[in-house]
């Protein structure tokens, strides 16, 4: 069976150019980080926020949680210094928006590669333009190194000039077409940032989507809106019952010689069981990441 994924409910972009925000998220309960050279930070900052970013790394702090480096496109005029720092800035990850080709990708790991990066460093790409969308099912296969898929909603939604509607309606392609490229090659998926920081209602129920469409979490931009993710994308107290449920009920009928069995009136198979086992997982994982986060916090 296929290891457990760690947590990615909840992670958290912060502008490399904010100090303030590098040091305040070694205190936040998010599973994962995503340390922004790109749009959060502003043409002239970006040498400062490449030093900041390096300096937070070396002091490191994080714990266990995912620390994503997103750094400018190649074809910017800080993409390839972006690379040769995040090389063996020591990032578990490097992100690359706005990717568009396989071959982007293999761009990328090549001048990685080049600098120094360590077999080690995965690299996860962002979804958030029509033709990277088209393409996503010839992304999600271009390297062993890739870990994972982010949805860029934002840039998206500007791109197909398209409405930011409660239902995500105009997204739905988008969001389905990611997440099944993720899923065919093993990678995990975040859903895109809610930009209404007022809108806790709204940002739950964004959440719940992702979750129900099989986002692993989603990526956030203010630490107040952790607690919800972590709590939307976590298996629930009930799942979690039912699903030891199942496994004890399956195992009891396997060792009868039966493949099947029928708990509360619904059919169980091994589909449900494995699926069942992921989640009891995957509840393990989250417990031990959130027990080290208080620990460091002691
Ligand atoms: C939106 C913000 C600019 C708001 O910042 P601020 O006014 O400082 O908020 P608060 O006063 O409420 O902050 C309270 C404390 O929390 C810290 N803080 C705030 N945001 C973060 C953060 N993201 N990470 C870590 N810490 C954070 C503040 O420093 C305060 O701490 P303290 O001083 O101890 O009280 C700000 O939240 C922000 O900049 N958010 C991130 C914006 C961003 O990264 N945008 C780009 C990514 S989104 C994107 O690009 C998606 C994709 O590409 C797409 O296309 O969809
Ligand atoms: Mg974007």
């Amino acid at each position: 069976m296929a290891a457990t994924p760690r947590p990615r409910r909840s992670v958290l972009y912060m502008p490399g150019s904010n100090p303030r925000a590098l040091a305040k998220a070694r205190t936040l309960a998010a599973d994962g980080l995503i340390l922004d050279l790109e749009d959060a930070v502003a043409p002239d900052a970006k040498e400062e926020a490449r030093r900041l970013v390096v300096a937070a790394l070396a002091e490191g702090g994080y714990g266990g949680r995912e620390l994503l480096l997103r750094v400018n496109g190649l074809a910017t005029p800080w993409g390839q210094a972006d690379l040769v720092a995040a090389a063996t800035a020591g990032a578990d990850a490097v992100l690359i928006p706005k990717v568009e080709s396989a071959d982007m990708v293999r761009q990328v790991e090549a001048a990685l590669v080049a600098a120094g990066a360590p077999d080690s460093l995965a690299l996860w790409c962002m979804i958030e333009t029509p033709r990277g969308v088209l393409r996503v099912a010839e992304i999600a296969e271009a390297s062993p190194r890739l870990a994972g898929l982010v949805m860029g909603t934002s840039d998206l939604a500007k791109d197909l000039h398209c409405a930011h509607t409660p239902d995500r309606q105009p997204l739905v392609t988008a969001l389905g077409l990611t997440l099944l490229a993720a899923r065919a090659n093993g990678l995990a998926a975040l859903d895109g940032v809610h930009l209404d920081l007022d809108d806790e209602l709204g940002f739950e129920a964004a959440c719940r989507q992702g979750r129900d469409f099989g986002f692993d979490g989603k990526t956030l931009i203010h630490p107040k809106t952790i607690a919800a993710a972590n709590r939307v994308f976590a298996p629930s107290s009930l799942e979690l019952d039912w699903s030891r449920r199942i496994i004890a009920a399956h195992a009891e009928a396997q060792a009868a010689g039966r493949g099947v069995v029928v708990v509360d009136g619904r059919l169980v198979e091994q589909l449900h069981v494995d699926n069942a086992r992921r989640l009891v997982d995957l509840a393990a994982r989250i417990g031990e990441l959130d027990a080290a986060q208080a620990e460091a916090g002691r």
